[in-house]
């Protein structure tokens, strides 16, 4: 069953078609990556189905409810969590009380501004911050600053902060982008852990060809804002079209 269904999606930027008549449908519990040669829409798509752009047509429903004309945190109360290019957590906080944001977030709708008063004496919350901690494997990280973090741990923080909120799809747009290999590597394996022990769908756009063929079960790609083929990694790698439009762009892909 699909869990997200994308119809007929078109956008445009002034003079610039950016997407059209993009069908998507995510499997419940799958992880699929939507791929692409630069400047083939993929954010634009992800940015459709998170509240951040409107498109000029067609329809995005998530769990069988649409998510057009809802505001970005409507829709991550839906049930959708975006980890951003660039880690988005606070640098100046340390790990746990960058943790202890989505923890307050869930439980009272929104952060507010004076939240940290109300976690005073809430052990609750401590707890629920401390133990998507241990599971990321970074308690012992619980009172650095964020800023001090590898690139790798800070993506690790944002993926535990977006877990945090429970989500039911998480998007990720190019997780390892400037990581260096361990790194990557790195988050490879703690995707793969989340996707086995969460009742989880992954979508996933990527440039790297190495992190796209470990996790995806699906793989969509795009091209000139128009998907042009979705299928298995294995029939996607050998499919002349994306050899092509994309491949044949990175000699690591083929
Ligand atoms: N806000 C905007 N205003 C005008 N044009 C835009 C805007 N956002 C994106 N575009 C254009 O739309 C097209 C698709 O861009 P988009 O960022 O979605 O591609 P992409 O596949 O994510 O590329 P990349 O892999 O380089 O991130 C590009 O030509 C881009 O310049």
């Amino acid at each position: 069953m699909a869990i997200l269904e994308v119809k007929n999606v078109g956008k445009r930027f002034g003079g610039l078609q950016a997407l059209s008549d993009v069908n998507l449908s995510v499997a419940e519990n799958s992880v699929h990556a939507i791929i692409g040669p630069n400047g083939a829409g993929k954010s634009t798509l992800l940015n459709c189905l998170v509240g951040k752009l409107i498109p000029d047509t067609g329809s995005v429903m998530f769990d069988g409810q649409s998510v057009l004309g809802r505001k970005p945190y409507e829709i991550n109360q839906m049930g959708i969590s975006r980890v951003f290019q660039t880690p988005e957590i606070f640098g100046d906080l340390t790990v746990m009380e960058n943790m202890l944001i989505p923890c307050l977030a869930k439980r009272d709708g929104a952060f507010q501004l004076n939240g940290w008063s109300r976690v005073v004496g809430q052990q609750d919350m401590i707890d629920k911050a401390e133990e998507m901690l241990r599971d990321m494997h970074m308690i012992d990280k619980r009172h650095m600053h964020a800023a001090a973090m590898s690139r790798g741990d800070k993506r690790r923080l944002e993926i535990a902060m977006c877990l945090a909120q429970d989500p039911r799809l998480l998007l990720l747009d190019e997780p390892t982008a400037g990581m260096a290999r361990a790194d990557t590597n790195n988050t490879i394996d703690l995707l793969k852990q989340i996707k086995d022990e969460r009742d989880i769908t992954i979508a996933i756009i990527e440039h790297d060809m190495h992190v796209v063929f470990s996790l995806a079960e699906r793989i969509t790609v795009l091209a000139q804002g128009t998907p042009l083929v979705e299928d298995t990694p294995d029939r996607i790698k050998g499919h002349p079209k994306v050899r092509e439009a994309y491949l044949g762009e990175s000699q690591d892909a083929a």
